[in-house]
């Protein structure tokens, strides 16, 4: 697409923006019906003086009492910065004049003294929950073994922690021998609502870890929810959410907002679908904000969510040698079964779309092809790559498998100093430390000789060449040198940067196996589009088997006539699914 014809509908006749810097004074009768107001300014970080470029320009935005708003805008990070303005990270110029300020309903005489909005507005954003933060690995395996004393926590505790008794560590400002508060009532019939709604009653007793990523997603909107905010900002809530809940959830957001307790702003990616109750939506591209009725502003910006076209047809892929073989495979925890007597076989050059509601067990079954389950020891016939699963030592069973999880991603460490280089290059050994001199580790089996090293160094620079910024940026003359990337700090990258990274990451070394789990959540439309092309023409060989997780079907890199395959999980049981 030419860079002119998105910025044609930028300068939209009803959404041009007046050249004028005087901005309006809310009158203290208009502040009660005014939730946000930025009547035109410029946002920069803090710590950014006013002369470099601001992160957006001449925002102009008022939200009204009664309107229902989304923000529209690219995964990789512009969308999630407007969110980040509501919640003060970012400095806006001139700031929002008093009396309302940002928040004119919190400043507003009719609802007592001023409040404060770091008290009174919520965020549930999925980017990186920080379990990795600080540089370690978080051991995301603990949750398929024995659940660790630090894991105890179960979903229901975790939903109220000042009521739970000190032993679980969470009320820090109770004394030892104080009783817990009590839950009123109101409180708990809130509570059993939303669990029952939102599929969570059953699972409310299982240790938090336990949970799959859509219930844990689920169960940390609800969490938010409880915590009463005036205002919830929600970043991608549907995202990895299955078919079935994606309606109740937004049903539940509806009627919450319409009772604005709380209201309710959604984030979303230009490629999501915006629910029909939105009334308003805030468009965000190269440092714009374009405000507006939600047709109004859809129709203006419709060349950024057209639905992607598959993509140049391929031929499918010539089929070779069995990768995974398993025959009778079931997981249990005590008497709770996710998966029983699961027959599949994946061979080289097949894709399958692994398909299955939250909580059916796809990641599990995953974690058996990993080795990362410790039931994958004592399966009654699971081979993987030629040989019984307890023949293959763990880090070789790592090395043979690119991986690409929402567990992954939470997990992988933001070691200070890593480059995207050495997070690339830890891929080839399936470990999470870089290693070697030239960042590409050292081998598992056997020492690399130089032959070996210098192939996973072009490997390196190949994917970060077909995956890097240029890739995906509009104009690809413009957009980062993968050179200067390769350079980027892992640490500093958005979330979509980084996703890009860990999909570099499972691909590098041409493992027989790629498994990639809600792989695009996070992505922006041009790195999906990016990632997508890779994949079809040639980013995986007729010698590897990829088995894709979504619960959107137009996000599989594979149509029917390209030959994909699809596995479908089902109240534990498993079964190929014929092509109608
Ligand atoms: N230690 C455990 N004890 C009991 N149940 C568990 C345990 N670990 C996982 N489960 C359950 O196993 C089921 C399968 O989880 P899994 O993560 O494989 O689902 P999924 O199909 O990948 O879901 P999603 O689409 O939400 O990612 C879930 O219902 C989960 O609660």
């Amino acid at each position: 697409m030419s860079l002119r014809a998105p910025y044609k509908a930028l300068r939209h006749p009803g959404l041009v923006f007046r050249p004028s810097r005087r901005f309006s004074v809310l009158r203290r009768d208009d502040l009660q019906n005014t939730v946000i107001h930025i009547p035109k300014a410029d946002i920069y970080r803090f710590g950014d003086p006013n002369f470099v470029r601001p992160l957006f320009r001449d925002v102009e935005w008022t939200v009204k009492e009664g309107e229902a708003w989304a923000i529209v805008g690219s995964g990789s990070g512009e969308k999630t910065s407007l969110l980040q303005v509501l919640l003060g990270h970012l400095r806006i110029s001139p700031s929002p004049p008093p009396p309302g300020g940002l928040f004119p309903f919190l400043n507003s005489p009719s609802s007592g003294s001023p409040r404060d909005p770091l008290e009174c507005i919520s965020i549930v954003s999925f980017g990186n929950r920080r379990r990795a933060a600080g540089g370690a690995f978080y051991d995301y395996t603990a949750r398929y073994g024995a659940v660790r004393e630090e894991d105890r926590l179960t979903l229901r505790q975790s939903m109220f922690p000042e009521s739970q008794p000190p032993e679980f560590g969470l009320n820090t400002n109770t004394p030892e021998n104080s009783p817990p508060p009590r839950l009123s009532e109101q409180e708990m019939q809130v509570f059993n609502y939303l669990v029952d709604k939102m599929g969570l009653a059953a699972l409310l007793d299982l240790p938090l870890i336990a949970l799959s990523n859509g219930q844990t997603r689920r169960a940390r909107v609800i969490k938010a929810i409880l915590s009463r905010p005036e205002l919830l900002l929600l970043d991608e809530p549907l995202t990895g959410l299955d078919l079935q809940n994606r309606p109740t959830l937004l049903e539940i957001l509806r009627s919450l907002h319409s009772a604005r307790s709380p209201r309710v702003i959604l984030g979303l990616r230009t490629q999501d679908p915006v629910p029909e109750w939105i009334t308003h939506v805030a468009f965000v591209k190269d440092g714009k904000v374009i405000t507006g009725p939600k047709e109004e502003v859809l129709s203006a910006t419709e060349h950024f969510h057209k639905p992607q076209p598959a993509g140049a047809k391929i031929s499918p892929t010539p089929v070779g040698e069995l990768v995974v073989e398993m025959k009778g495979v079931g997981v249990k925890y005590g008497n709770r079964t996710v998966l029983n007597n699961i027959n599949w076989e994946i061979r080289q050059g097949e894709r399958w779309h692994l398909q299955g509601t939250n909580g059916s067990g796809k990641t599990t079954l995953l974690s058996l092809l990993t080795g990362d389950h410790p039931q994958s020891y004592t399966q009654p016939h699971l081979h993987l790559h030629g040989l019984p699963r307890h023949r293959i030592p763990t880090p070789h069973l790592h090395s043979l498998v690119g991986l690409v999880s929402p567990e992954l991603f939470d997990a992988f460490p933001r070691r200070a100093g890593m480059s995207v280089w050495e997070a690339v290059g830890t891929g080839f050994d399936g470990g999470f430390v870089p290693l070697g001199t030239h960042g590409v580790g050292t081998g598992i089996m056997a020492p690399l000789d130089e032959a070996g090293i210098q192939w996973r160094v072009r490997r390196c620079q190949a994917v970060i060449d077909a995956l890097g910024p240029r890739s995906w940026s509009n104009d690809t003359r413009a957009g980062e040198s993968a050179e200067a990337f390769a350079k980027r700090a892992f640490v500093d990258l958005s979330v979509g940067e980084q996703r890009m990274v860990l999909l570099m990451r499972a691909l590098v070394g041409r493992p027989p196996l790629v498994l990639l789990d809600e792989v695009w959540s996070g992505m922006d439309e041009g790195m999906v589009r990016a990632a997508r092309r890779y994949l079809r023409e040639g980013g995986v060989g007729d010698e590897q088997g990829v088995v894709v997780i979504t619960h959107w079907e137009d996000e599989v890199p594979w149509t029917e006539e390209d030959g994909v395959k699809r596995f479908r999980l089902d109240g534990g049981e498993g079964r190929v699914q014929t092509l109608d």
